[in-house]
């Protein structure tokens, strides 16, 4: 199936990145938030992003104000109704998501396909909810979509085969490479990545190391770009806790218990870079540890 035009559900960090790079790969974008002030900014960091590009020559200037031309916005979660695909990147919370989909579901033309970029959700789940769970599958994008190879492609039991291969298309387009997982809880990347940050949590909450402890040992022990903390950070804690919970409550092990200083963080509001403070403070000139 060919698809031009993409309605884009919450304009968080997901939001924008995976609208900036349908945009530069020639798609039709429509934004959808609850808040205008999320829909405003998500286009201004666009801006500020594909400029970046520009600046650094990987864009043309032609090319940024054509995809910039490309995105609109839009408050009323109908608008997206005649788009050939829809990408729900939304707060990881399935009651939030099953919402969104119901209140899309009247207004959706019968061939749009429906995607989730959720981290951890059961994609047959959330599809079983709608009336295309043929045409249903989880699209993940990694973080920051701009700069992230991967778009891990998750088939629900019911994902028909046109649908799995109009988004491996898709993949293509965008320039990005796919790795299909099978549909458990947190797929591939985050059942192995979320566990070793909980990890890092509860070797902070022991006393084993500080965050600049843990962080620098595995940036300069294991050659991680972001120490795990600093990535927690970025991910956003409220995502990594539900994560946790997601793997916990889906695989009945008691290895993925979130670690109580994560869930302190997160009833704290200190939900990492998007509040300005988590493990780090950002808040002044330079992140300054918080333990
Ligand atoms: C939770 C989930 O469900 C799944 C996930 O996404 S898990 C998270 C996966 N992501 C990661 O693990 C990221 C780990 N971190 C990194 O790879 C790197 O630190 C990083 C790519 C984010 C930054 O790299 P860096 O070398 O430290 O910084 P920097 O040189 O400033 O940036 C590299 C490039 O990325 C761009 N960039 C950095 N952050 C960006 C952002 N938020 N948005 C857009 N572009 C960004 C920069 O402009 C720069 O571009 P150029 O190559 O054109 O100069
Ligand atoms: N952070 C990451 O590294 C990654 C996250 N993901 C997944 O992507 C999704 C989004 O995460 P992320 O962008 O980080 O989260 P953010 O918190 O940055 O953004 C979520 C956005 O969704 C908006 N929102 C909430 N409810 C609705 C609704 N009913 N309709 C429309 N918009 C809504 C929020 O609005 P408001 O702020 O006004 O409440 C916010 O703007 C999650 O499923 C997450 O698991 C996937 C890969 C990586």
């Amino acid at each position: 199936m060919a698809i031009q035009t993409v309605g884009i559900v919450g304009a968080g960090q997901m939001g924008n990145g995976i609208a900036h790079v349908f945009a530069l790969a020639g798609y039709d974008v429509l934004l959808n938030d609850i808040s205008q002030d999320s829909l405003d900014k998500a286009v201004a960091l666009i801006d500020r992003n594909i400029e970046r590009q520009v600046s650094r020559g990987k864009v043309s200037a032609e090319d940024k104000a054509a995809a910039m031309a490309r995105i609109r916005t839009t408050l009323r979660l109908a608008d997206l109704g005649p788009t050939d695909l829809v990408i729900e990147a939304a707060t990881e919370r399935e009651t939030v998501k099953q919402a969104i989909f119901e209140d899309l579901l009247p207004h959706l033309k019968p061939s749009t396909i429906l995607t989730s970029n959720t981290s951890s959700i059961s994609i047959t789940r959330l599809a079983s909810r709608t009336d295309r769970p043929e045409k249903f599958m989880g699209f993940h994008f990694m973080n920051p979509v701009p700069v992230m190879q991967l778009v891990e492609l998750i088939r629900g039991i019911a994902t028909d085969e046109e649908t799995y291969k109009t988004l491996l298309g898709v993949v293509e387009k965008l320039g990005k490479t796919a790795a299909s997982a099978e549909d458990f809880p947190a797929f591939i990347v985050n059942r192995i990545l979320m566990p070793m940050i909980n990890e890092a949590v509860y070797t902070l909450y022991e006393g084993v190391g500080s965050v600049k402890s843990i962080d620098e040992s595995l940036k300069l022990g294991a050659n991680h770009p972001m120490g795990p903390l600093e990535l927690a950070d970025f991910i956003g804690l409220d995502t990594c806790l539900a994560i946790m919970n997601v793997l916990h409550d889906g695989l009945a092990d008691t290895k993925y218990r979130p670690c109580p200083l994560l869930t302190k963080y997160v009833e704290a509001g200190w939900l990492g870079r998007k509040t300005q403070r988590g493990f780090y403070d950002y808040r002044g000139e330079t992140p300054v540890p918080t333990r």
